[in-house]
């Protein structure tokens, strides 16, 4: 097993160079030694970092560079000048910006420079007002690791508690319809097999939390518990992997009931995000399961409201690079051979 000097060092996105990436990026560098990251550069445009940071930073074009500059300076890999910038203000060069960090952060990754992708958050509205069509980074991420949408299974990991919403980034109204018993099954598999793989963990226990009040009630407030996930959750024990449910979401999150399982799995973006946030607001990681890289983000948004005034926690940025270096670990201890 490489020690962490021998790692390939990690690929951190900024996001949007108008959103809190470049200055939670930056913090994370001066907090490296506290929580013992490993070398990753920041990737995007130097002036975003340097609008709102006044630390040390160097460009740098290797990753051999990255790994001798990152004890004395932050290593960025610079990409095209984003404009005129104002912090808060998101530009259409700066989504265009952000959007080249995701592809060279990719490249950088898939093509094994990087051991892993940590992604600055985007404005998915800036980022449509110049022709992205993807929901989400993750599905871009995805298509370009050739992975299909539903195969990208977005999880969200803190201390205490990991979620996964079945469905995603589609209007509540639509939720019902799209969730199928093949599309629990498929996420749920992907869901086990990276626990084990990307986690360590041998056997893991999954819960998954009904869709309407109380899972339905025995059919009198809604029968999407019996027609659909009930038949999944019968499928998956049948393929032998442990899963509880459908449980009711009110209670799901509750201590004691939570800590049963590695991770829970939600009917909607809101069923799992929102208690989600409410444990880990400062330390949650948003990544992806199921691709042939390891992808980490942290779990907040652009922060508009508070970019450049120095009140963005480092924290889960600081956690996505934490996470994504130990799976780097654990996925490489699940793939080496049995001695
Ligand atoms: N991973 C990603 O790329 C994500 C992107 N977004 C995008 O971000 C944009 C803004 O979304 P919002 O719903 O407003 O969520 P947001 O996370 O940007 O902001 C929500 C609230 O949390 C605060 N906040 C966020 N990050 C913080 C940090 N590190 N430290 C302290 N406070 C923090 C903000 O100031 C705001 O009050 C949208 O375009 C959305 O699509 C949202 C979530 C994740
Ligand atoms: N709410 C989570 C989120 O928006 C992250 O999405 P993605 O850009 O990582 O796909």
């Amino acid at each position: 097993m490489p020690d962490i000097d021998e790692r390939r060092p990690i690929a951190v996105t900024m996001g949007d160079p108008a959103g809190v990436g470049p200055e939670v990026a930056a913090r994370a560098w001066a907090a490296r030694r506290e929580y013992g990251l490993p070398p990753f550069v920041a990737i995007g445009d130097i002036a975003a970092i340097e609008a709102v940071w006044d630390g040390p930073a160097v460009r740098v074009g290797a990753m051999e560079e990255v790994v001798r500059a990152f004890d004395t300076a932050l290593p960025v890999w610079h990409l095209e000048d984003s404009g005129p910038l104002t912090p808060g203000s998101p530009t259409p060069a700066g989504a265009t910006c952000a959007l080249h960090a995701l592809e060279t952060g990719i490249g950088l990754t898939r093509n094994g420079a990087s051991d892993a992708l940590v992604t600055g958050s985007v404005s998915k509205h800036a980022l449509h007002g110049i022709g992205y069509t993807h929901p989400g980074q993750t599905e871009f991420i995805a298509e370009r690791c050739g992975v299909t949408a539903t195969n990208a299974v977005m999880m969200l990991a803190g201390p205490a508690l990991r979620v996964v919403p079945l469905t995603v980034h589609i209007p509540l109204s639509e939720v019902p319809e799209r969730l199928t018993a093949d599309l629990i099954a498929a996420k749920a598999r992907i869901v086990a097999r990276g626990l084990s793989r990307d986690f360590g963990i041998a056997a893991p226990r999954l819960a998954i939390a009904g869709l309407n009040p109380h899972a339905g009630e025995s059919g009198q407030l809604g029968d999407e518990e019996i027609r659909i996930i009930a038949p999944a959750v019968a499928q998956l024990a049948g393929e032998g992997i442990a899963i509880d449910g459908p449980l009711a979401a009110d209670a799901l999150f509750a201590p004691g009931i939570r800590d049963q399982y590695h991770a829970i799995l939600c009917c909607y973006h809101d069923q799992a995000l929102a208690p989600f946030k409410a444990l880990h607001f400062h330390d949650g990681v948003n990544l992806t399961l199921g691709l042939p890289i390891i992808r980490t983000s942290p779990d907040h948004g652009t922060a508009f409201d508070i970019a450049g005034t120095g009140k963005a926690d480092p924290g889960p940025t600081i956690a996505a690079i934490a996470m994504a270096a130990q799976m780097a670990t654990a996925r490489e201890r699940s793939s080496a051979p049995a001695k």
